[in-house]
């Protein structure tokens, strides 16, 4: 059984982790952390997911909740998760995380604080999402130069950073595979005389409304065809039961940086 605390408690995401963990027979939440000042501190972290009481407090306090954990689910936001990292880097406790939207700066910097704790860190836990992964790489490799990639997403008004992590990740394994430099050829931004689409470039498009949970488009456009591969979330508990299996996972694996590709073994 391994033994988890939730940052995020009371978050879209830590609620549906935590009510799916009581559902888990290899799980056992034992700590749930909120920022400090949050409403629901000190209130039970079953009661405010939803899934019944779990007699485990929601605390500011992340040293409290990790006391009794062997590692620390984070679906939180960049700066939270960095300072959580430091916390449980320094305790021995391992982590999985679900934040996205990292700077390439703040990346190394996460892996530079976790080097010495196991970790799965990945935009998106869905199995789907994993899938389209991989077969991303071949759609890329097979079709080469010839094709202009646009990748479209979309997500619910409340999503704080843009483009998604998915479509981030999506974007480098395309760029890998043509061997192009995400960053030199990601194009976030059309307006005015912007000029012919240079063929190289890969459009990253984002569309924010209501309560959409996720999509992802990759669009592979030729001369008189084009290829579409969408990914559609309909509840985030497809996230969640992956962070969940991430965590079952990683206890008692090796320190280092592990991603969904190597939990689900797709890679
Ligand atoms: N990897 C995936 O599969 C996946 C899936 C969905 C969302 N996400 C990412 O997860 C993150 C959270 O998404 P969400 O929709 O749950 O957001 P949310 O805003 O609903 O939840 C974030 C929670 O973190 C809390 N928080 C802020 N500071 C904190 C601190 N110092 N300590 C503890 N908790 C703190 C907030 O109060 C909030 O409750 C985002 O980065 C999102 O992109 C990843
Ligand atoms: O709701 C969110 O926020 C999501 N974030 C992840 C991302 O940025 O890719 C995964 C999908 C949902």
């Amino acid at each position: 059984m391994t033994k988890i605390a939730v940052t995020g408690a009371a978050g879209r995401m830590g609620g549906r982790i935590i009510t799916l963990a009581t559902e888990s027979d290899r799980l056992q939440v034992v700590g749930a952390v909120e920022m400090a000042g949050h409403p629901k501190l000190g209130q039970d972290a079953g009661l405010v997911a939803g899934c019944g009481e779990l007699g485990v407090a929601i605390t500011d306090s992340l040293e409290q909740a990790l006391q009794d954990a062997d590692l620390l689910i984070d679906f939180t936001f960049p700066q939270v998760t960095l300072a959580n990292a430091e916390a449980c880097a320094r305790l021995g406790k391992g982590m999985v995380i679900g934040s996205t939207g990292f700077k390439p700066d703040e990346r190394e910097r996460l892996r530079q604080i976790t080097a010495g704790i196991p970790v799965v860190f990945a935009p998106n836990m869905s199995v789907g999402v994993n899938v389209c992964f991989k077969i991303l790489k071949d759609i890329a490799k097979t079709l080469g130069d010839g094709f202009d990639v646009e990748i479209v997403e979309l997500h619910h008004n409340k999503k704080k950073d843009a483009p998604s992590g998915t479509a981030v990740r999506m974007g480098e394994i395309v760029a890998e595979a043509l061997g192009r430099d995400y960053d030199r050829v990601a194009n976030y931004h059309r307006e005015g005389m912007c000029g012919e689409r240079d063929p190289e470039e890969i459009g990253m498009q984002t569309v924010r409304g209501g309560d959409i949970v996720g999509e992802h488009t990759v669009y592979f456009i030729g001369m008189g065809e084009r290829i579409e591969l969408t990914h559609r979330a309909m509840s985030r508990d497809m996230f969640a039961r992956g962070a969940i299996r991430a965590a079952a996972w990683l206890g008692g694996k090796p320190a280092g940086m592990y991603d969904m590709q190597a939990v689900l073994g797709l890679d």
